[in-house]
């Protein structure tokens, strides 16, 4: 699998760039989807072998079957496409990588592959690629007869766990807006018992996976992927801890944390989430891009529709007022306020001020880690090219 290197001081300043929260938004996903025609293998842009890639953003595989849903999952998550128009996506017949990690906070790859396909392969250096995953997401046509596709399943997670015992195993039982409610639940404990049976009888019922009910026809997509990647965010728990603290001050009633470009929350405060609440900030985010993007950017296309002036305030005909405020160039802060506590929007703003200097520092202290265990990495590299301590010759 090759590699085209990158150079580490742009990366540096990529990574810079996300934590002061420049405005950068913009859906600048890279397709990388055009493998090797001849052994269907990609030519991968990203350095799987690169322990760091993966400290910042979490880095997930989405998989499955042919035809499951996994282009349209991730063209209706990261570019916004509309699910009707998912039905003229073509079938991809070769393993193809997308990376979307520029633009947004998840570090999103995707493999297809096809069935044809075997991965497993000893020309596929797939430990490489298991090494560095922190979720495994597996797509389940809940539509198609799933036998084949648990067969699939079985292979990769066992071969994955093999790899990288530490990975999330997430299983997307998808296209369930096909399905009654009965047969959604039916289905679901079909496939829990089934895959799980598999992993006994293999000595593995340690393997743990997580199962989700999902459709690109409503949020549920947008919701599981919340959770997948929740549990990647080492910083989650600080973060609750930040908006638990925020709210109760601030006399808000909810809040979340989004990644702007996807609409996946990556965190929210203790208070329980409700579908209705999240649809809700998921439609407010879409209306302030949809509107910068009309009309905020200048006439020849220059600027960019959500930065750090980036605020918007929508009031509902039920007393609560929805409020809108940049974070991170990625990140927004959506809540819910009472109208009451609304009229002290002062206080509200300051105690902003505050929560969005501290996640800043909450990702800064997360990079200095990350820099100076590559700069460590780098100096043992150095060191054993050159054994006897001598420092190597410039290029
Ligand atoms: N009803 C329904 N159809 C869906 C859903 N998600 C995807 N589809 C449809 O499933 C078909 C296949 O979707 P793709 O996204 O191309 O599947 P894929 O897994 O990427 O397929 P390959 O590229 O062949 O690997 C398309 O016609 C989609 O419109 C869903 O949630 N519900």
């Amino acid at each position: 699998m090759s590699q085209v290197p990158r150079k580490p001081q742009e990366e540096e300043e990529e990574e810079e760039d996300e934590l002061v929260g420049l405005a950068d938004y913009g859906d600048r996903a890279e397709s990388f989807s055009d493998g090797d025609p001849e052994t269907g293998a990609d030519e991968a842009f990203l350095d799987f072998s690169d322990p760091f890639s993966t400290e910042v953003k979490p880095r997930i595989l989405l998989m499955g079957l042919r035809r499951s849903g996994k282009s349209s999952i991730q063209k209706v998550v990261f570019h916004k496409m509309s699910p009707n128009e998912t039905l003229f996506l073509e079938s991809t017949n070769k393993i193809c990588r997308e990376d979307v990690s520029n633009s947004s906070f998840v570090n999103f790859q995707i493999w297809d592959f096809p069935g044809q396909i075997d991965f497993f392969d000893p020309t596929f250096d797939y430990e490489m690629i298991f090494r560095g995953t922190g979720a495994l997401i597996f797509v389940i046509d809940s539509q198609d007869d799933y036998m084949e596709a648990l067969a699939r399943l079985h292979l990769t997670v066992t071969r994955a766990y093999k790899v990288n015992p530490d990975i999330n195993f997430e299983i997307f039982i998808h296209k369930v807006d096909g399905l009654s409610d009965d047969h959604k639940i039916e289905t679901q404990r079909d496939i829990h018992q089934r895959t799980n049976d598999d992993l006994a009888d293999a000595g593995l019922e340690k393997i743990h996976l997580s199962f989700y009910l999902t459709s690109i026809y409503d949020h549920s997509i947008f919701e599981a992927f919340s959770k997948v990647v929740q549990k990647l965010i080492p910083q989650l728990p600080t973060l609750e801890n930040l908006l638990n603290i925020f709210i109760s001050n601030s006399g808000i009633e909810k809040a979340f944390l989004f990644d702007v470009v996807s609409k996946i929350y990556i965190a929210t405060d203790s208070t329980p989430v409700d579908m209705q609440t999240y649809e809700l900030c998921c439609d407010m985010i879409d209306v302030v891009i949809d509107i910068s993007c009309i009309y905020g950017l200048k006439e020849d296309g220059a600027g960019t529709p959500y930065d750090k002036e980036s605020t918007a305030i929508i009031k509902l005909n039920n007393t609560t007022v929805l409020y809108l405020k940049e974070v991170t160039k990625f990140l927004a802060l959506v809540c819910f306020v009472r109208e009451e506590s609304f009229e002290r929007k002062g206080l509200i703003d300051y105690n902003f001020h505050c929560f969005r200097k501290a996640i800043h520092e909450v990702f800064e202290v997360r990079m200095k880690v990350v820099r100076s265990r590559k700069h460590q990495s780098q100096m043992q590299k150095n060191k054993r090219a050159t054994p006897n301590g001598t420092p190597r010759a410039p290029l």
